[in-house]
C-alpha cells in the first residue's frame, strides 16, 4: 500500500480516466473521464442507474474499478485502502445519512474528525495517554464548525429524534470535521423542502469559500446543481454523455432526451 501524504499539492484535482466498472453483466461504468479542479463545484448528473453511486464508490475506495483508475492529486486512489481516503482530504456525505443515532451532534462531529487521525476515536473513547487535550482541541473545533452550520443548539442532543433537514447538516459538518479539500456529496438536496435546498445551495456555495474545497454533488435536484456547479458531467447507463458549463450540459440534446426532460 502507498503511504498517505498529507502535506504536498495542497488542493488536488481529482482525476477520473477511463474507469471501467461491471457487475456480472452490466457495465455500471463504461470508460468514465473528468476531473474536478481544486476548489471546483463539479455536479454529477444522470438517470436513476446512471451509474453515479458507483464512481462514487470507486473515489472513495469501496469499488476497485476493473479498468482505468481515479487519482488526488499525484496519488493513485488504487493504491490508498478505504479508510486512509479521507486522510488525503476527501470527506463524503451519504444520501442517507450515516450518523450514529445515539450519539450527540457534537460527538457525530467528533467522530469525523478522529477519522483523519491514526489513534482515532478508539483511542479518544478509551481515553488513551495524550489524547486528552487534542480531544478538547477537536471538541472546540467542531463547536466552531456546528457554529458555522447553525448547529450550535442542537450540539449536544443525539441525533436520533431531530429534524431530517438538521440530520442532513450534522452530516455535513461530520464530513467537515476531517478537514476535506475535496467534499463528495451524495444527493444532500434529498428529502429537504425547497426553502431548505435553496439554504443548502448558499452554505455549499460559502463552505468551498471559507474552507477553500471543492466538491462532487450527485444530486437528482436539477435547479441546485445548475445553480452552484462550475461544471457539470451527464452520465447515462454508466457512460459519460456531457461535461462541460450548466449552460453547456443544459443545452446538450443527450442529456435533454435523458433527463432533463424527467427533472425536478
Ligand atoms: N452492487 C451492485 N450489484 C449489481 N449491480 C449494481 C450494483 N450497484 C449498482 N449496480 C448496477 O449498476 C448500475 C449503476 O447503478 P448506480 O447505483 O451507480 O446508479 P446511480 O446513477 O447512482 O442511480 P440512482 O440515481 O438511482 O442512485 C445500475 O444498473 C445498477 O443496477
Amino acid at each position: 500500500m502507498q503511504m498517505v501524504r498529507t502535506t504536498g499539492t495542497d488542493r488536488p484535482a481529482l482525476t477520473v480516466t477511463d474507469v471501467t466498472l461491471r457487475f456480472g453483466g452490466v457495465a455500471a461504468l463504461d470508460g468514465v473521464g473528468f476531473t474536478v479542479a481544486p476548489g471546483e463545484i463539479c455536479g454529477l448528473i444522470g438517470p436513476n442507474g446512471a451509474g453515479k453511486t458507483t464512481l462514487f464508490n470507486c473515489v472513495t475506495r469501496i469499488y476497485r474499478p476493473d479498468s482505468g483508475g481515479v487519482s488526488f492529486g499525484d496519488t493513485d486512489l488504487a493504491r490508498v485502502r478505504p479508510h486512509d481516503v479521507v486522510r488525503l482530504g476527501i470527506a463524503r456525505t451519504f444520501q442517507n445519512l450515516a450518523l450514529f443515532p445515539s450519539l450527540t451532534v457534537l460527538q457525530n462531529t467528533v467522530a469525523g474528525a478522529h477519522a483523519r487521525h491514526q489513534a482515532g476515536f478508539a483511542a479518544a473513547l478509551l481515553g488513551w495517554p495524550g489524547t486528552r487535550s487534542r480531544q478538547r482541541r477537536i471538541e472546540g473545533e467542531a463547536m466552531d464548525i456546528l457554529a458555522e452550520l447553525d448547529l450550535t443548539d442542537v450540539a449536544h442532543r443525539p441525533a436520533h429524534g431531530l429534524p431530517y433537514g438538521t440530520l442532513k447538516r450534522v452530516e455535513l459538518a461530520r464530513a467537515l470535521a476531517a478537514r476535506p479539500r475535496l467534499l463528495l456529496l451524495d444527493e444532500p438536496a434529498g428529502g429537504l423542502t425547497h426553502a431548505e435546498v435553496r439554504d443548502l445551495g448558499d452554505l455549499i456555495l460559502r463552505l468551498r469559500r471559507d474552507h477553500d474545497l471543492g466538491a462532487l454533488l450527485v444530486e437528482h435536484h436539477m435547479g441546485l446543481v445548475m445553480s452552484i456547479s462550475d461544471h457539470v458531467v451527464a452520465m447515462e447507463f454508466g457512460r459519460k454523455i456531457a461535461d462541460g458549463t450548466p449552460d453547456e450540459v443544459r443545452a446538450e440534446r443527450r442529456v435533454i432526451e435523458a433527463y432533463l426532460g424527467k427533472a425536478s
